[in-house]
This record gives C-alpha cells, sequence and structure tokens, in this order.
C-alpha cells in the first residue's frame, strides 16, 4: 500500500515504537503486572566520535512526543489486524480497549539540553507503571539518541571554529546538511541539533520555520553556469536579490571570481546595497581565503565575508585555521548533519528498580561479559562537583541509598574501582536530572534554542580542556558513589553465584 508522505508522518506517534515493546506491554497486562512500578535510565555508554564530552539535546522533542501520546482509533484498529504464528489475533480486543483509555502517569526526569554529559550518566529517568515505561523507550532512545549525537558534531565543529573562544571572534557556522541527510526528519532533527550545538543558522527552510533557526542561503554554481559569463550571473543576482549578495566564486577561476564580486560589489553599493560576501568551495581554502582576503580588502570590503564550504568537519576546520585561513563563515553540510565519522550513539534504556508486591523497592541488574557493560542498578541521580568555575567530576547515586546532599562524597570508576576521587562535603555542586513530568503532566518549561545553544557555551567553558581536545582527550571523572559501587559489586556477585 502506497501513503503519501502526509499520511506517514502522522499526528499520532503511539505505533513509532519496536512491537516488542507492544508484545512486552500485552504480557505485563496479561499477567496483572502493569502497574507495578518501575524506574528506567536512559544513557549511553561511550563518547561519540572519541570525543571527551557529548552534548544533551532532543527533549524538547521528547516532552512534547509524551506529552502527546495516546493510542487513538486509527492505530488501535491496525494493532487489531496483527496476528501471530497460528494467523490469530496478537492482542485481545481487551488489551486494545486498555491502551486506548490509557492515561500516561510516569514520573520523568531529565538533564537540559545543551548540558555536558558523559558515559553511563542517565539522561532521562522514567518511573511509572512498568508497561507505560516499557512503551517509551524505543521511542525516547530515537529522539534523544540521534540529536545528542549531531548536537556534539555540532559542538565540536564550532569549537573548531572559534565559536566557544574566549575573544569573541567572527567565525559562525552554518548547517548546510539537508541534502545528504538522513531523510526528512533526519535533517530537521539535524538542523535543530546543530543549532543547539552551537551553529548560527541553517540553510534548512523548513527547520527556520518548525524552530525558529535563523535560516542562511547564497547561491550555487548552477546560477553562474545559466549565464554566458560570471560576471553577467553576478550581476543578476545582485538585480534580482540586491539584499543578500554573497557569490560562489569558485565555478571557472577562483581568484577571477573573487575580483569580478567586487566589480559587481562596487556598482551594488553606488545604489544602496552592500554586498555580504564571498562563498569559496573548492581548491586550497586556506590559500584562497588568504589571497581573496587581500583583494576583498583592497577593493574596499574589509567587512565582506569569506563563506567556506566542501566535505568541512572539525579536523579540517582546525587545519585551515592553523594554516591561517581567513575563513569566517564556515558551511558544514554532510560531515555535520550525518554525523559521518559516527552515526549512531548507542543511547540504552534499562530498569533500574521495580516495587514488589509489598511495595517496596527491588534493586535490578542487567549483567555482561563485560563489566562497564553491567548496568547500575537503582533510583539514579547524577551530581556535579564544581570549583574555580570548572567542572570537576560526576558522581552517579542512588536516591534509594543513605547518601545525602552534603555528605562528603566518594565516587569509584564504574571500570576500575582502583580509580576513586572524593569530594568534601563543602564543595559546590548541583544535580543534573531535573523534573519534566510528574504523575504525566509537563512540569518543565523548555527553554528557547537560544538559551540551549548559551548553555552549551558555558557548560563547555567549565570543562577541563584536556577534556575537550580531540586526540586522545583526557577522560572526565565519572563515578559511583561509593554505596551504591558496593551495592552493584554485591548484586553481580549474588547474580553469578546464582548462575
Ligand atoms: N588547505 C587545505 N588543507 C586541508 N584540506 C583542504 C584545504 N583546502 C581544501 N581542503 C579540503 O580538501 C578536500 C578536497 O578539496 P578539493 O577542492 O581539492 O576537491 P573536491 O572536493 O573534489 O573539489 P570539487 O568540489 O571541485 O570537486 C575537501 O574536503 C576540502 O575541504
Ligand atoms: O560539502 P558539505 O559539507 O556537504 O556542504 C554542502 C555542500 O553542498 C553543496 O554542494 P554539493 O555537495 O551539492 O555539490 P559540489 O560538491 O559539487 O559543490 C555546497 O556547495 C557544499 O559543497
Ligand atoms: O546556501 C548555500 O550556500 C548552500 C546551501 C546548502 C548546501 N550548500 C550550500
Amino acid at each position: 500500500m502506497m501513503n503519501r508522505l502526509a499520511d506517514v508522518y502522522r499526528p499520532s506517534l503511539s505505533l513509532l515504537t519496536d512491537l516488542y515493546q507492544l508484545t512486552m506491554a500485552y504480557g505485563y497486562w496479561k499477567n496483572d503486572l502493569a502497574d507495578r512500578t518501575a524506574v528506567f535510565h536512559l544513557f549511553f555508554r561511550s563518547n561519540p566520535f572519541d570525543g571527551g564530552y557529548t552534548i544533551a539535546c532532543g527533549l524538547q522533542t521528547a516532552i512534547d512526543y509524551l506529552a502527546n501520546l495516546q493510542f487513538n482509533d486509527d492505530d488501535l484498529r491496525y494493532l487489531e489486524t496483527l496476528t501471530g504464528a497460528d494467523s490469530q489475533p496478537l492482542f485481545e480486543n481487551a488489551f486494545l480497549d486498555y491502551l486506548g483509555n490509557l492515561s500516561f502517569e510516569w514520573d520523568i526526569d531529565a538533564i537540559p539540553e545543551g548540558t555536558t554529559v558523559y558515559p553511563h550518566e542517565p539522561l532521562v529517568r522514567v518511573c511509572g507503571p512498568m508497561l507505560q515505561c516499557q512503551l517509551v523507550e524505543t521511542p525516547l532512545l530515537n529522539l534523544i539518541n540521534f540529536q545528542t549525537l549531531v548536537a556534539t558534531k555540532s559542538a565540536r565543529v564550532c569549537s573548531a571554529a572559534g565559536v566557544f573562544s574566549q575573544t569573541p571572534t567572527k567565525d559562525r557556522v552554518i548547517e548546510f546538511g539537508l541534502r545528504r541527510a538522513q531523510g526528512i526528519d533526519g535533517g530537521l532533527s539535524a538542523s535543530r541539533a546543530s543549532y543547539v550545538g552551537g551553529c548560527a543558522g541553517t540553510s534548512n527552510v523548513l527547520a527556520g520555520n518548525v524552530f525558529e533557526i535563523p535560516i542562511v542561503g547564497t547561491h550555487a554554481h548552477s546560477w553562474v553556469m545559466t549565464f554566458d559569463s560570471e560576471q553577467e550571473a553576478f550581476q543578476r543576482y545582485a538585480d534580482a536579490m540586491p539584499n543578500n549578495c554573497v557569490f560562489l566564486v569558485d565555478t571557472y577561476d577562483t581568484l577571477e571570481g573573487v575580483r569580478r564580486a567586487v566589480e559587481v560589489g562596487k556598482r551594488l553599493r553606488e545604489s544602496g546595497h552592500e554586498m555580504l560576501g564571498i562563498r569559496l568551495d573548492s581548491g586550497d581554502l586556506a590559500w584562497l581565503s588568504i589571497e581573496a582576503r587581500k583583494i576583498l580588502d583592497a577593493g574596499g570590503f574589509p567587512d565582506a565575508s569569506i563563506v567556506a564550504s566542501n566535505d568541512l568537519d572539525e579536523r579540517l576546520i582546525t587545519s585551515l585555521k592553523l594554516q591561517g585561513a581567513r575563513i569566517d563563515t564556515w558551511g558544514v553540510g554532510t560531515k555535520l548533519a550525518t554525523a559521518y565519522d559516527q552515526p549512531a550513539l548507542g543511547g540504552v534504556y534499562k530498569l533500574g528498580a521495580i516495587r514488589d508486591d509489598d511495595g517496596q523497592w527491588q534493586h535490578r541488574i542487567k549483567l555482561s561479559e563485560q563489566t562497564v557493560k553491567v548496568s547500575n542498578p537503582g533510583i539514579l541521580q547524577v551530581r556535579r562537583f564544581e570549583s574555580d568555575g570548572e567542572h570537576r567530576g560526576d558522581m552517579i547515586y542512588d536516591e534509594l541509598l543513605d547518601w545525602r546532599t552534603g555528605d562528603d562524597a566518594t565516587m569509584i570508576d564504574p571500570a576500575d574501582a582502583y580509580r576513586q576521587k572524593s569530594f568534601p562535603a563543602d564543595t559546590t555542586s548541583r544535580d543534573l536530572l531535573t523534573p519534566v513530568l510528574r504523575g504525566g503532566e509537563v512540569v518543565y518549561a523548555s527553554p528557547p534554542l537560544d538559551e540551549m545553544q548559551d548553555v552549551v557555551h558555558s557548560e563547555l567553558q567549565a570543562t577541563p580542556s584536556a577534556v575537550k581536545r580531540f586526540e586522545n582527550p583526557h577522560e572526565y571523572p565519572v563515578g559511583l558513589e561509593q554505596g551504591l559501587h558496593e551495592l552493584k559489586a554485591q548484586m553481580i556477585r549474588d547474580a553469578r553465584a546464582r548462575k
């Protein structure tokens, strides 16, 4: 059956899940476990891009999804058609009625967008009826994994360009990735996450409309190729759009192109408009930008921007900067929007605790051959310690255990119990997980995207520079609170003894 795109991107997203969430939901319902209270954590196990940090992103999208989640009649009619191996319906009608009448009750806490986050830290904590927690595993991972990945890439690209430098520069990064993005939502989500991560704008007009992100556009080679000469192409563009003139100068001979842009720019000025700049899209971008800068300055255009594009990423930008490139606007497409060198963040969603028949919390753990992959039990929170304006370490602690704010804190590396770090009780600290839903109602007002960018900026200012470097970054200290570490070790011993 062929659907129009407008039908596929539907208002109800309750079917945007893996079937196994629904088979488990059915199982919980059949076993009278649907309403058993449980807590799950969404976390990842390693920073992307061999980097030292990650930028949390996608929460507002996730909240929007959760706040509007419902199984409508169309969804239920589809689920009714599903059959098992014996050709009998997969789900009883009474279960589908139950889904249709579900009123969601989760308490959800999450780390605000733009915050630096690290492996093993819960980005989202979902507490509520087991069935309801289970249902949202796949969509939460879908929404948070990708945007967190792209926001991290964006922060890296923007750092390389100097966007976050202490001494302000003119540098800005524009995201140009829509044509190479992973489909419609890949493009839209990438534009949002790129903006949160520090980009100044996007070429994606739909993202501009949906997220109120500044949009930016120059012109392509086809424009220049349409006319008999480059000079004519620039002039006709200036006549048509005098208030948005960035000329792409590399169709034939780049430096000749810059000289022609200057000529057209002078005529434009006579008509009361200013040429905004030129764009380089091939050749040696360092050398060409240096030469182009000289031509623009000598021609009376010291404020004209030099935009560069062509397979740029954080490493290439770093190299171009070291070569003295005079580029001030970095157009970054494919490598940013597709998170080219690491196409997925390996975020996972694991059960941390469940209430028993007597209402007592029972810790839960998932074993693995690799110690670092063993999940953390409990109702987890993250405490970030800071001193002298710098982040010093994050401690994952269990709200069910005895550690309390104001106690001395000792944390233990989950991958190596011999690595410990302590913070005296008077160390400045804050909890990262913040209430976002209570009893299914949204209690958190997402800040505007501009403010999320500011969070990225201040978070990176406070991140040790050794953690931020691209090559062999220093591992930021993240540990388990001592009591949690001991509980986990005991649970691992008990579970292995049971095998
Ligand atoms: N000075 C430089 N130092 C390092 N890499 C550079 C430099 N200048 C350009 N590059 C990068 O080198 C790669 C190749 O660029 P080049 O223009 O030679 O090839 P191209 O992309 O095939 O060109 P075209 O778009 O004309 O086909 C691009 O990723 C570009 O960004
Ligand atoms: O290189 P990216 O970071 O993805 O940036 C976007 C690219 O898209 C456009 O050209 P396109 O790639 O369509 O064609 P071209 O390579 O022939 O210029 C533009 O000129 C950039 O080069
Ligand atoms: O506006 C541009 O220059 C642009 C937009 C998308 C992709 N490449 C370039």
